[in-house]
């Protein structure tokens, strides 16, 4: 097909064959999801793509693929993670405060996802018993650059690119709400123009042809952008990078399903006080591809993806969480209502010394479990499962 032939999108479910012709939907360009339907049975038909069932927020552009058995094997925590046998929780990096099961105001985006109080008094109901990999100090980080992103759902949100003292990669922060500002991409630099900062995102308000000034070089000039409608602290996703869940439609996890609902929720006029996404570039919970992909053959050899990760002399998980916690110290953050399931993100966001307060903990449910579209495939049921009952995350299977 030659680069002026229209782009085809996937009609009957699947991603064609290679080579082979795709019929053209003449409504929407070809990056852009089909409308979620309500999941299916797998056993039935072929699932829908991986978002809400208004299509709010739907970025795949191929449903999910049919998939197979599971490979799940449970066993104990206990020997499934070594770690877990001696340490004991580390209470001081909880918030001690109580937080209403629900935020009351306007500033609840909607009835669901269900707030959940982040509560150190109660061990399993609370956070578990395992404990995550805590820097001592946190690393330094550094905004460098900043971009207005338009979203294809028609919000829009602002792309932050950090760097940072403890590894070269480039981590993210999503950030929904022009209020939300980030003090070391705003500090002046010495030597620059009211180009170069208006270049590298320093600026304030919108950004038009022939604009010449940034907005906050003057000295009466504060570097802020529209003050938040209330007090309540923002929602907050911290997210580990996963190419085969976000970018090539595996089904053996939801995490491009997590991330596009995140970026809902913090879209919704109701979220007044915006969102801010920290994407982190630890793939495969930190183990990276090409080892998340022979995990994969493991799984589809009968192990389960803790089981997968230690064959292959990884950790169950492999991640940290100081430079999230970091970053949304340089955005402004002390206070966030973490939408989560996973316990240590939430121990491991507080920082060593309690530098954040995780007021609430917003679940995550699967979508499909909600009866509100996304996808179902035997694979993700089986990685649910383990995350549930190996690795003491808080959801409910089913729920
Ligand atoms: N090693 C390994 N990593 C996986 C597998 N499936 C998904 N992942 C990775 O797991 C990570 C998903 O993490 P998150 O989206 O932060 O979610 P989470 O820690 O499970 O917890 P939630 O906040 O509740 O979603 C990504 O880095 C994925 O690449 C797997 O089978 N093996």
């Amino acid at each position: 097909m030659s680069a002026s032939e229209p782009q085809a999108a996937p009609v009957d479910g699947k991603p064609p064959p290679h080579g082979q012709a795709l019929q053209v939907t003449e409504d929407l360009p070809s990056f852009y999801s089909p409308r979620s339907r309500p999941a299916p049975d797998y056993d039935d038909v072929q699932p829908p793509s991986r978002t809400g069932g208004n299509g709010e927020f739907s970025l795949s552009p191929f449903p999910r693929p049919h998939t197979s058995d599971p490979s799940s094997t449970p066993s104990s925590s206990a020997a499934s993670n070594p770690a877990d046998q001696s340490q004991p929780p580390p209470p001081s990096l909880l918030s001690p405060a109580f937080t209403p099961p629900s935020t009351p105001g306007t500033a609840t985006p909607t009835a669901e996802p269900r707030g959940v109080p982040v509560d150190s008094s109660i061990p399993s109901g609370g956070c578990g018993t395992k404990r995550p990999r805590l820097l001592e100090t946190l690393p330094e980080v550094q905004c460098i650059v900043r971009a207005r992103i338009p979203t294809v759902a028609g919000t829009e949100m602002f792309l932050h690119l950090y760097t940072n003292s403890a590894d070269n990669k480039e981590h993210l922060a999503i950030v929904f709400g022009n209020h939300i500002r980030s003090k070391s991409l705003d500090a002046p630099r010495e030597g620059e123009t009211e180009m170069d900062r208006m270049v590298r995102g320093a600026y304030t308000g919108r950004l038009y042809p022939g604009r010449m000034k940034s907005g906050m070089m003057g000295p009466a000039e504060a570097s802020t952008g529209t003050a938040p409608v209330s007090s309540d602290a923002p929602l907050v996703r911290i997210h580990s990078e996963c190419y085969t869940g976000e970018t090539a439609w595996s089904a053996r996890c939801d995490c491009g399903e997590q991330l596009d609902e995140a970026a809902r929720l913090m879209s919704l006029p109701s979220a007044t006080n915006g969102g801010i996404i920290i994407y982190l570039r630890q793939e495969g919970r930190g183990i990276g591809l090409g080892e998340k992909l022979k995990a994969y053959n493991l799984q589809d050899l009968g192990s389960d993806t803790v089981e997968a990760n230690l064959i292959l002399r990884h950790p169950a998980d492999a991640r940290s969480y100081g430079l999230a916690t970091a970053m949304l110290l340089d955005l402004g953050q002390k206070e966030v209502r973490l939408l989560t399931n996973n316990p240590d993100k939430i121990r491991a966001v507080e920082g060593p010394n309690r530098e954040i307060r995780v007021t609430e903990r917003v679940r995550m449910v699967p979508l499909s479990w909600k009866g509100k579209g996304g996808f179902k495939s035997r694979e993700m049921e089986g990685y649910l499962k383990t995350k549930i009952e190996k690795m003491g995350h808080m959801l409910e299977m089913g729920s």
